[in-house]
């Protein structure tokens, strides 16, 4: 009986096939799978088993944890991209587990770090041996990223109309100017029209720094103009979108700070032990609030504030938007099927462009 090793996928190879169309896609993907798991009257196409994550702490360190996070995804299609050319119109399942920590003081180290590493295992479904192990680091950074783009475009776009995504010019905030922070404004000017984007940053250097980058990557002919801002509040005074990436225990951002009476979506990415630290309550008990897996927040959210919404998935599903004036959350938890269908969709685009050339 012979065993193949897994092949091992680096941060090269895997970046090289991150593009927002396929990662996006494969996000969509994960947050439906998800809700028709929950909802039995749906058609059964695709499902996920995605059990309670683990966390592990290093020690007494409440900073330093490691996350086990196991997905099955069944019986799902991903839409055709440029990037992916086999398996096209095929159902497909994934059996996959992440491992990542997170180190929230690494970015203080001398030479700094990056606060969150992974891996992505992905495994034979038919055998049940390890298949491939992928660099998951840029994954994470990408698809997080990418559900806050997705719950823009329905939770805040879609209020306009179907065009309005692709019409409307927006202004975003980002408070917190970290790995998060900085993929997140890049992800908003790929996938929107972002008319004004507004940082925010403990440090103000380093907000500063990720302003003169965007700017060299976007150019002047993108139209974004780049403001560093003093406070949170200066920040989204004007902002229609803000995502907010940050480790900190303390709200940074309140109601007083939010457009008044007009429609606001805040993707909620970040926070310390407590995942809705950084927003104050007072936004929530304004808010309709969405989550990315209720099972997921029943075991992390304890303590919220206010009732949940509903799953973002369902409202791809379903269209149940918001109202143009409505303040909406989108309460970013990550989620390990998302993981899992953005690995198998990177790991088809290797092996295709393999076979191409
Ligand atoms: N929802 C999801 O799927 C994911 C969430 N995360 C979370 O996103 C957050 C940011 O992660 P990264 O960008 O990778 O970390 P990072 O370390 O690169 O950046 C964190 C940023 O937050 C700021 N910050 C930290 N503590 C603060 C405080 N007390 N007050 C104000 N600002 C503070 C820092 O200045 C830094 O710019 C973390 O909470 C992380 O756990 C990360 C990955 C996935
Ligand atoms: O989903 C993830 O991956 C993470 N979520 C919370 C913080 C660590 C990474």
């Amino acid at each position: 009986m012979s065993t193949k090793p897994p092949v091992y996928y680096n941060a090269d190879a895997v970046r090289r096939f991150l593009t927002w169309p396929l990662v996006n896609n494969a996000v969509e993907t994960a947050l439906t799978a998800v809700v028709k798991h929950h909802c039995q009257e749906l058609p059964a196409q695709s499902f996920a088993i995605q059990p309670k994550r683990s966390f592990t702490a290093c020690g007494d360190h409440s900073g330093k944890v490691l996350l086990t996070m196991p997905a099955f995804v069944g019986n799902y299609r991903l839409q055709a991209s440029p990037e992916c050319s086999r398996e096209l119109g095929n159902h497909r399942s994934t059996l996959a587990c992440k491992l990542v920590t997170s180190f929230r003081d690494n970015p203080e180290r001398n030479p700094p770090l990056p606060s969150i590493h992974a891996h992505v295992l992905l495994f034979d479904n038919q055998t049940g041996q390890l298949a491939a192990i992928m660099e998951g680091t840029d994954l994470t950074t990408w698809r997080t990223a990418s559900a806050s783009v997705v719950a823009t475009k329905h939770l805040y776009f879609r209020r306009f109309g179907v065009q309005a995504e692709k019409e409307m010019p927006i202004n975003v905030a980002i408070v917190g100017c970290g790995v998060q922070g900085q993929i997140h404004a890049a992800a908003f000017c790929a996938n929107f029209r972002v008319r004004k984007l507004n940082l925010y940053n403990r440090t103000e250097a380093k907000a500063q720094e990720m302003a003169e980058q965007l700017q060299r990557e976007l150019g002047t002919e993108s139209g974004t103009q780049i403001l560093v801002c003093r406070s949170a509040n200066e920040a989204c005074q004007d902002a229609d979108v803000i995502c907010i990436a940050t480790y900190s225990k303390e709200p940074l951002i309140n109601i007083k700070d939010l457009k008044s009476k007009q429609g606001v979506h805040i993707n909620a990415v970040g926070a310390g032990v407590v995942h809705f630290s950084e927003v104050s309550p007072d936004i929530y008990h304004q808010a309709k609030v969405y989550v990315d897996c209720y099972a997921n927040a029943e075991a992390e959210l304890k303590g919220f504030p206010v009732p949940i919404s509903a799953e973002l998935g369902a409202i791809l599903l379903e269209g149940n938007y918001p109202n143009e004036t409505d303040i909406s959350v989108f309460q970013s938890m990550g989620m390990a099927s998302e993981d899992a269908c953005v690995a198998q969709a990177v790991h088809d685009a290797i092996v295709s462009s393999a076979d191409d050339s």
